[in-house]
């Protein structure tokens, strides 16, 4: 771990780098043992925050190293934090993605991944290589990091010969990867008449000369319509798990894609990381965001003059309770140990059918409002969405952030361990 503020010189490598990662071809010599992370990836309930054992590290039995996993990774500029504290583990083979809203530190990690920046502290591993010798693992990803540098004039197919020739490749896989990228029919035209999606798409093409194991992307969809939205969510999601993994090599390709709206990546992802103010506040298997979610109940007990008894009763429960006109609302919360009593205790089973689960805790508030004589005519659940859920995570985060002194903005002396 080294602190650094950043200096010429990490501006000079930035530039510099900026171009390897983005557009040098690289050359794959190593073969890493095939694994169809999607099938291996669990999907059951993990907790917030929490990777699933046999994913953390280098835990995936007989499989390759995480793709990326990297601790305590943070980027100070100056006094103030941008990314505190970080720990991101993406399985290798899946497409994961990286949300949080604007400004939430998504970049300055993606330059920290990519050897552009030089992190403040961290550790940890890319594609089983050392964060700190980018050189090591950098011929082995590709990366769209900003806009894409290619020259207006010149068609497609010859910006990415020439951008093969550059990195010492052969030429002769442009036509595949024009292809691959959904720009075989437009290859000889001049990269000014494209469309901004076909841009991006020649840009990831750039980035796929090397036939990269780590592609790297970030805010692809950026400035798209909702057709080239489509069209690029497809075509990430083809990346991971199109022809390569029964390609010729053999290798899975993970993908890392970044995004300030969860709702352009959630259906292409299998893996989720959310920041907010460069806080991790969550991270595992996309199907886990929502398992986690937050259900609410409304309660009408059959008069309204029992609504403040039944307020207290609840709130014995510990449940956050708020009165609506003739009802109440309650937050079950399935992540939360639940208040009440169970023969597990507070430790025990919390999945949603377990005893300590929300249904367990409406069956006992039921029972209970029963026996003070309060008959509850109505019980009515409402899940919250998924993107309500990715709210509610970031407002949590920021909240904590600003509960403990340790937002973005706030300057900070200590990079020790914190609470997510
Ligand atoms: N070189 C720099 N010097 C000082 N602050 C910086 C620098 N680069 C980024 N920041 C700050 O770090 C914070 C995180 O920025 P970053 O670009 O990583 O966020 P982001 O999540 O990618 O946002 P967006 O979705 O808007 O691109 C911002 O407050 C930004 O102003």
């Amino acid at each position: 771990m080294r602190p650094v503020a950043q200096t010429d010189d990490d501006r000079r490598r930035t530039t510099r780098d900026r171009a390897t990662a983005t557009l040098i071809g690289m050359t794959t010599t190593t073969s890493t043992p095939g694994l169809d992370a999607r099938t291996r990836a669990p999907v059951a309930d993990p907790p917030l925050t929490e990777i699933p054992d046999g994913l953390r590290g280098t835990g995936l039995p007989g499989g390759p190293p995480a793709a990326i996993d990297v601790r305590g990774l943070t980027k100070r500029y100056g006094r103030r934090t941008v990314v505190r504290n970080l720990d991101v583990t993406v399985p290798t083979g899946v497409v994961a993605g990286f949300v949080g809203p604007n400004g939430a530190g998504k970049t300055t990690t993606l330059r920290m991944l990519l050897g552009l920046v030089r992190p403040s502290e961290g550790s940890g591993t890319i594609l089983g290589e050392p964060l700190g010798e980018p050189a090591r693992y950098l011929p082995r990803v590709g990366a769209l990091i900003e806009s894409p540098a290619l020259y207006p004039t010149l068609s497609g197919r010859r910006n990415l010969a020439s951008l093969a020739v550059l990195a010492g490749q052969d030429p002769a896989g442009v036509d595949a990867i024009l292809d691959e990228v959904g720009l075989a029919g437009r290859g000889d035209d001049a990269f000014r008449t494209y469309s901004l999606g076909m841009k991006q798409r020649l840009a990831i093409g750039a980035a796929l000369l090397s036939d990269p194991d780590l592609l790297i992307l970030d805010e692809p969809t950026n400035g798209l319509d909702p057709s080239g939205i489509r069209q690029m969510r497809a075509l990430v999601r083809s990346l991971a798990d199109g022809e390569r993994e029964a390609g010729a090599n053999g290798r899975p390709r993970t993908v890392l894609v970044s995004s300030h709206l969860l709702s352009e990546v959630e259906q292409i992802c299998d893996w989720i990381i959310v920041v907010e103010q460069g806080r991790l506040a969550y991270q595992g298997p996309t199907d886990g965001l929502m398992a986690s979610t937050t259900s609410r109940v409304e309660l009408r007990p059959e008069h309204a003059d029992s609504l403040g008894m039944l307020a207290d009763l609840v709130a014995g429960f510990g449940l956050p309770v708020d009165r609506a006109g003739d009802r109440l609302l309650v937050e079950l919360d399935h992540t939360a140990p639940a208040a009440v009593p169970g023969p597990d205790g507070p430790d025990g089973p919390d999945g949603p059918d377990g005893p300590d689960g929300p249904d367990a805790v409406l069956a006992g508030l039921n029972r209970a409002a029963l026996a003070r004589g309060i008959t509850l005519v109505e019980i009515t659940r409402q899940r919250t969405s998924l993107e309500d859920r990715y709210q509610g995570l970031v407002e949590s985060t920021r909240e904590t952030a600003r509960s403990t002194g340790t937002s973005s903005m706030s300057t900070s002396t200590s990079t020790g361990g914190e609470a997510r």
